[in-house]
């Protein structure tokens, strides 16, 4: 189905998106998927791709390319074009865009499109008054966004073009992001990712910026701030929420042991590489993992990097409970919109009960895992790993 549809959405997207930069730069915004049945037509689609004309507010480029790649993947399938090369920025936003998609059935993807368009709709009409509670954007973050909204504080990560892999600057604002929602008066906080992937783990070329004291001193401050960012999880006094929208790699896994709730997409994966990396297991998931799903299957995970599909890894206990993707943001932000409506001060009492005593025994084994990998971090086969990844010999 190639025809001129695709063809015309190809060029209406070539004018929608004018820089990356503006890939990177425009807010984000929350993809509100309907629950309704899953049956759009063609002629939905085509009322759809007109309304899109109608928007009064301009969506962003992050939803002009969602809304792109499931246009495509509704009129065209799969992706069937070749990877543009490194310097085609734009062309290449929009192929992985669409090759994100996968092998959704078209089907899908139109009622996605549909949906999406739907939401866009009414959020661009209720936009034009200014009403109470509306998102509230807290500034001076550049790795990611957070808005406190209706008692929740969402930190959403937001470098979807690098799978939200965590950089060093993404590290240190989700430590100082967490120490302002733990003093705020929302009554929940939800950590999640922009685009495709929940997030890809530690960013690899976070080991780039070697300082003056060389490859020791590097280890030695990335082991300070990995102690110092798992410490901000174990201390977080209200209820924390994962929201995994899609795959997560390594620390964006273990961490999961730490979080209250852990909502899945049933597209989500839970990977966690150790041992292909020269790496140990770190995010106190050395001692979660084995009290969550016992020691031998923590061992297939964390030792011999055993992938969990998001129904096994809720089968196990990592996960609270998996949504279809197609209705997951729905469902989700449903579900936590209510229980943000509990008293606030009962939910931290809640949450400290059940998690206070664990708090000084998670302390210790963070201290204990960060020594033990900063010597991984030195160790040949972690740094032939890394190499491995820049000169792209070798992926997950
Ligand atoms: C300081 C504390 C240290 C704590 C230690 C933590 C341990 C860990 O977290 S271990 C896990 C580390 N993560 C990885 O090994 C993942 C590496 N990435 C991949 O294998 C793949 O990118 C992927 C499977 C996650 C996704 O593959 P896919 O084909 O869908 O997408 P790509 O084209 O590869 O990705 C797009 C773009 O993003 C870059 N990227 C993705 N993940 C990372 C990452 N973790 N670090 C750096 N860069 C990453 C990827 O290279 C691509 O870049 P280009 O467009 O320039 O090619």
């Amino acid at each position: 189905m190639a025809g001129a549809s695709g063809r015309l959405a190809w060029c209406r997207c070539l004018s929608a998106v004018r820089s990356p930069l503006q890939v990177v730069c425009f807010p984000a915004l929350k993809l509100h998927v309907s629950g309704a049945a899953m049956r759009a037509s063609l002629k939905d689609l085509e009322n759809a791709v007109n309304q899109v004309k109608l928007l009064k507010k301009d969506p962003g480029n992050e939803v002009k390319l969602k809304l792109y790649a499931l246009y495509k993947q509704a009129t065209e399938g799969p992706c069937n074009m070749p990877k543009p090369g490194v310097f085609d920025l734009i062309n290449k936003a929009k192929w992985e865009a669409w090759n994100a998609l996968g092998s959704l059935p078209e089907e899908t993807a139109r009622q996605n499109y549909v949906d999406l368009v739907s939401s866009l709709s009414s959020s661009s009409e209720s936009s034009s008054q200014v009403k109470p509670g509306a998102d509230k954007e807290h500034a001076g973050y550049g790795t990611l966004v957070v808005t406190s909204e209706d008692g929740i504080t969402k930190i959403m990560l937001n470098r979807p073009t690098r799978k939200n892999a965590i950089s060093t600057q993404m590290y240190q604002e989700i430590i100082l992001a967490l120490k302002a929602a733990s003093q705020d008066d929302s009554a929940i906080t939800v950590l999640t990712g922009n685009g495709d992937f929940y997030c890809s783990g530690n960013d690899l070329t976070n080991v780039t910026d070697t300082p003056l004291g060389g490859i020791e001193e590097k280890a030695k401050n990335s082991t300070n701030l990995l102690r110092d960012f798992v410490a901000s999880f174990i201390d977080f006094p209200k209820p924390l929420i994962a929201v995994v929208n899609g795959p997560a790699v390594g620390i964006a896994v273990t961490l999961l042991g730490l979080f209250d709730i852990v909502y899945a997409s049933d597209r989500a994966t839970f990977h966690t590489p150790f041992s292909h990396l020269g790496l140990s297991p770190e995010g106190c998931s050395s001692y979660t993992f084995p009290k969550i799903m016992g020691p031998t299957k923590a061992t297939e995970m964390l030792t011999f990097g055993k992938k969990l599909t998001a129904r096994e890894a809720c089968a196990q206990g990592l996960v609270t409970e998996v949504f279809p993707d197609a209705t997951f943001q729905k469902e989700v932000w449903t579900r936590l919109t209510a229980y943000a409506k509990l008293p606030s001060n009962v939910l931290r009492i809640s949450k400290q009960v059940i998690r206070n005593r664990e708090k000084e025994k998670l302390h210790s084994v963070n201290v204990e895992e960060s020594s033990i990998i900063q010597g991984r971090f030195l160790s040949e086969e972690s740094m032939n790993a890394v190499m491995n990844f820049l000169s792209k010999r070798a992926k997950l």
